[in-house]
């Protein structure tokens, strides 16, 4: 008699098709009167979180019904309390984490309102290349490649 077929919950690590989570990450950029894109900004995960401390883009996982651009909206003004304008879609990038398999929306957003508030206790930094906090979140390292690429920039994009 042959085995039952042994199944693995579908969010277990070992089980290599489980559905990634969407996650909406905002990409705050700064541009100067020319358009130049210059400072990003990064956010250090908050304590309590998997790789609390780690440096990324702000942003969280979609709620039921939403659009990535709703979430995105939603996520930075509970985290940040600020108010976006217009997200742009940039990017799609997937991560498979021991945690998680993440697929990450990221979009730039160009205009915002209101005063930064880390309400969730984190930190912030605008940065621009090579990135000097750390360390810096495995998702995010795609990103600085990205900018590299878009900026001409040569050598390390983040220090460690
Ligand atoms: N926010 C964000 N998450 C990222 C980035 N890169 C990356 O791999 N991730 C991963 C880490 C997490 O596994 C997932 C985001 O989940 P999260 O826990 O931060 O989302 P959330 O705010 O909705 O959290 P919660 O309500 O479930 O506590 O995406 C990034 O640049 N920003």
């Amino acid at each position: 008699m042959s085995e039952p077929m042994k199944t693995l919950p579908t969010n277990s690590p070992y089980n290599p098709d489980r559905r990634p989570v969407d996650v909406a990450v905002g990409v705050l950029v700064c541009r100067d009167a020319e358009g130049h894109e210059g400072e990003f900004l990064l956010t250090s995960r908050p304590a309590g979180k998997v790789y609390a401390g780690y440096w990324e883009y702000p942003g969280g996982k979609l709620e039921a019904g939403e659009t990535v651009e709703e979430a995105l909206r939603r996520e930075l003004q509970e985290e940040l309390g600020i108010t976006i304008g217009a997200a742009h879609p940039w990017k799609i990038e997937e991560m498979d984490y021991p945690h998680a398999r993440v697929r990450l929306h990221f979009c730039k957003v160009y205009d915002w309102q209101g005063e930064f508030q880390m309400r969730e206790q984190q930190q912030m930094a605008w940065q621009t290349l090579p990135v000097q906090v750390q360390p810096v979140l495995p998702g995010t390292v795609p990103v600085l490649q990205w900018f590299a690429a878009e900026r001409g920039h040569a050598g390390p994009t983040h220090i460690g």
